[in-house]
């Protein structure tokens, strides 16, 4: 972690001296995939992403960062009654309310209660950390109808600037386009490891009645409590992922669904997490943006007695990626060669057509003549994405030049963000137009063998809760494979559904147990398995701090590779005279390796290299 963001990012009395609008700086507009220059950091984001060290209590908070793009959420209405977005209204109105801003709270906190503090949601309990949040309002607020790529690339952006100092995010964003800007995010954060919630209303959130408060209120309880580390798309008490999402109705409050996958969340008296459902990181990257997308994608949905005319034009140049819209599981009719044709030669002259079903729910398959005959003309299956889903992914994939067409078709067909359920043999569904005899069949990915083991333990627990047994068993199962240094018997657990991430009652999963006894290997295996490099214990403490203070070089690089970083909130300076003091040059050596700046005044106003000289 970079340690003196708040320096990169602007002093404090550069930041202080801010008038209160001046995020009309931001810029919608930019889309070359270039990394990001501090120096062109709107002044309003900067201040949003410089909370002090030592501001966070590191055991009883969690830093929310709040991008704010406009929607009905926090409309106003006109004069004629009419919902527009009202600038500077939002986090002003929202310090006033008491479940929103815990007033005492903060003065307590931080001496003030107003104006550049955090806002600080009121105590949820029992082991829940307190969300402390920013508000980063854009401007122009936008009506979603009116959002576009370049927002998606901006968003992107500023969750990449500000990704170190929060622990968790939340987009508040109009309900229009929620589906497509959470689709499109899901695919451009590569590597993402901490959650990211986009949520929004129905009714704004000023009004006596509305959905607001209770769509932005749980996104902020989860953001800073709960490790899901995807776009996810928060709606009337679930949390679903993000990329399976679509607006269905346009005056309930239940706006939003998933059709083809279970919520990931749902809200309750409790807060039910499907730990198994998550799509966790499992390659040894760090956390990165894609900025760039290509706009020559479209969908083209079929209708009886559609001209071959339509679809050439839309097929012709320029496009390159088109969503084919057909019916049923997966059916285009038949008695068409004129389309066949159409198809074909667009297919042969690589433009990526991907097929998925004009049905709410369900996906493709060939199981009919008339599904499998677009595959002999290279048409992709899409099996049981969104057009949402489907749109963006093409737009994302098309704007990797470094792949060929051959790979782009590959990752067309494959999960990559959990956004489709795919058979297991997909690769020769992918290649470009080809002669097939026989139809394929596609497998869905049958459930895991956990589900029957699972309903077992509720009935050997005499009533006891299956998450309780679950909690209690699953860490100390883990614990031991690790301690035994046994991937073998870590491989069985996870086959058999245990939840390589679960925590004990410290906190802890079994990735600090692995850091604590020095076994690089599993650390290793625990990574490429998904389990968080975010993750903190009771303490506070990661696993990156917890090799840093062991002093374990190798297991500190590995960490860092994975896009660990020291808990923002930590004040070192104790650590590091102790270390300093001890002669441990390890153990710096991993501090130092982490970011730490040893001539840095920390937050106690200390430096290690004070101390020690
Ligand atoms: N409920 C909403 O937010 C709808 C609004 N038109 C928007 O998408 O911005």
């Amino acid at each position: 972690m970079d340690r003196n963001i708040k320096f990169e990012l602007g002093s404090e009395e550069e930041l202080n001296s801010e008038e209160s609008d001046e995020c009309t700086e931001i810029v919608h507009g930019p889309t070359e995939n270039n990394p990001i220059d501090p120096a062109h950091v709107p002044k309003a984001l900067r201040r949003s992403c410089s909370l002090e060290c030592c501001q966070t209590d590191i055991k009883t908070e969690s830093r929310v960062l709040v991008l704010y793009t406009g929607g009905t959420i926090g409309m106003v209405r006109n004069d004629n009654g009419v919902l527009v977005p009202k600038p500077n209204v939002l986090e002003h109105r929202l310090r006033k309310s008491a479940i929103f801003h815990d007033v005492a709270y903060a003065k307590s906190r931080f001496g003030h209660a107003s104006g550049k503090s955090p806002l600080v949601l009121p105590n949820l309990g029992d082991r829940m950390r307190r969300a402390l949040f920013m508000i980063y309002e854009y401007s122009p607020l936008l009506d979603s109808s009116n959002m576009t790529m370049d927002d998606w690339i901006q968003i992107s952006k500023d969750l990449k600037i500000c990704y170190e100092n929060f622990d968790g995010f939340v987009i508040l964003h109009g309900t229009d386009t929620l589906a497509y800007t959470a689709s499109a995010l899901s695919f451009m954060l590569e590597n993402l490891g901490k959650t990211v919630i986009v949520t929004g209303s129905q009714i704004p959130i000023f009004e006596t009645r509305s959905d607001g408060r209770d769509n932005f209120l749980s996104a902020l309880v989860i953001a800073a409590n709960y490790s899901v580390p995807e776009v996810c798309v928060f709606f009337n008490n679930r949390l679903h992922r993000g990329n399976r999402t679509t607006k269905v109705n346009t005056s309930s409050l239940d706006a939003f669904n998933s059709p083809n996958f279970a919520p990931l969340v749902n809200i309750g008296i409790n807060i039910e997490v499907n730990q198994n459902l998550i799509f966790r990181p499992t390659e040894l990257e760090k956390f990165h943006v894609h900025t760039t997308l290509n706009r020559n994608v479209g969908i083209l949905r079929i209708f009886p007695s559609i001209t071959t005319q339509t679809v050439k034009s839309f097929l012709a140049e320029p496009m390159h990626g088109v969503v084919l819209q057909t019916y049923g599981a997966g059916n285009i009719p038949s008695s068409r060669p004129d389309l066949m044709e159409a198809l074909r030669e667009a297919t042969e002259r690589g433009v990526i057509i991907i097929n998925i079903t004009q049905c709410a729910k369900g996906a493709v398959a060939a199981l009919y003549e008339t599904g499998s005959a677009l595959l002999d003309v290279g048409v992709l299956p899409g099996y049981d994405m969104t057009p949402e889903a489907a749109l963006t992914k093409l737009s994302y994939v098309l704007a990797h030049p470094d792949w060929d067409i051959e790979t782009q078709r590959k990752i067309m067909a494959r999960n990559i963000r959990g956004e489709l359920t795919a058979p297991r043999n997909i690769l020769d569904l992918t290649r470009l137009p080809r002669n097939r005899s026989s139809s394929v069949r596609l497998d869905i990915d049958s459930k895991s063998p956990l589900e029957s083991l699972a309903a077992l333990l509720p009935l050997l627990a005499n009533g006891t809760s299956l998450s309780y047994i679950q909690a209690v068993l699953y860490p100390s199962f883990l614990y031991d494979a690790v301690r035994a240094g046994s991937i073998a018997r870590l491989e069985d657990l996870k086959k058999c559904g245990v939840d390589l991430g679960a925590k004990d009652a410290n906190s802890r999963d079994a990735l600090f147990v692995a850091t604590e006894i020095g076994n690089h290997e599993i650390v290793e295996y625990l990574l490429l398995n998904g389990v968080s490099v975010h993750s903190r214990d009771i303490n506070g403490d990661n696993p990156l701090m917890l090799a840093c203070k062991k002093g374990d070089v190798k297991i500190a690089d590995l960490l860092l590779k994975t896009g660990a970083h020291l808990p923002h909130q930590s004040c070192l300076s104790d650590v590091l005279i102790k270390k300093a003091e001890a002669g441990d040059l390890r153990s710096l050596e991993c501090f130092k390796m982490a970011g730490v700046q040893f001539n840095q005044p920390e937050c106690c106003g200390h430096t290690a290299l004070q101390s020690f000289l």
